[in-house]
């Protein structure tokens, strides 16, 4: 099931040793992810084709909570199964944290990727890939689409 890729902390030493052991690039990002979008959509696929390998990191209920007051619509298991179903995501993990800090300091990618609407050096983690020989990358935003104007768009229309 593709809720297999849902992975703990502890189970990603051995999934990540397996992919490099294959010679597989992995892409890391991570985000709230709280009504997958078009904009999402893109940026993922487009995320996964920088590498071999595509691993999201993705903020739990109480760490969107504090990121985002009021928010998650969505709580982390319907998060993370909806990015699990992506064919281009290969492994969600959920992190508790207000940044991914600790969880990019474990998986060490390759590559390190947010949309565009973040600027390299303010992309949490970026100095762990780059001190590593890594790249970090941004993606062009979709315009028009983000889970907030979709939040809006639905309160006006309530
Ligand atoms: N329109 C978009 N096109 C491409 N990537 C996007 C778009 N909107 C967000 N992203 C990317 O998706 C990831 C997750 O972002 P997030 O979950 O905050 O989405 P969001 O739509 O911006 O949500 P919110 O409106 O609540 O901030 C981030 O890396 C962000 O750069
Ligand atoms: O969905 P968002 O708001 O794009 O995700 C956040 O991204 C932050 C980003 O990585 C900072 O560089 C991260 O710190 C935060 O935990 C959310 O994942």
């Amino acid at each position: 099931m593709t809720a297999d890729k849902i992975l703990t902390p502890a189970q990603l030493p051995a999934t990540l040793a397996a992919w490099r052991a294959a010679g597989e690039r992995i892409v890391f990002t991570n985000g709230c992810f709280d009504l997958l979008h078009l904009g999402h959509v893109d940026y993922l696929e487009k995320a996964r084709a920088l590498g071999d390998r595509l691993v999201v990191g993705l903020n739990t209920d109480a760490s969107v909570s504090v990121l985002k007051p009021g928010r998650p619509l969505q709580d982390e298991t319907s998060r993370g199964r909806i990015l699990a179903a992506l064919a281009f995501v290969d492994a969600v993990v959920l992190f508790g944290e207000p940044t991914p800090l600790q969880l990019i300091e474990q998986v060490q990618p390759d590559i390190l990727v947010k949309g565009d609407d973040y600027s390299i050096d303010g992309i949490v983690g970026h100095e762990i890939v780059l001190n590593r020989g890594g790249q970090v990358l941004t993606v062009p935003l979709v315009a028009g689409y983000s889970t907030s104007s979709i939040v809006a768009k639905a309160r006006a229309g309530a």
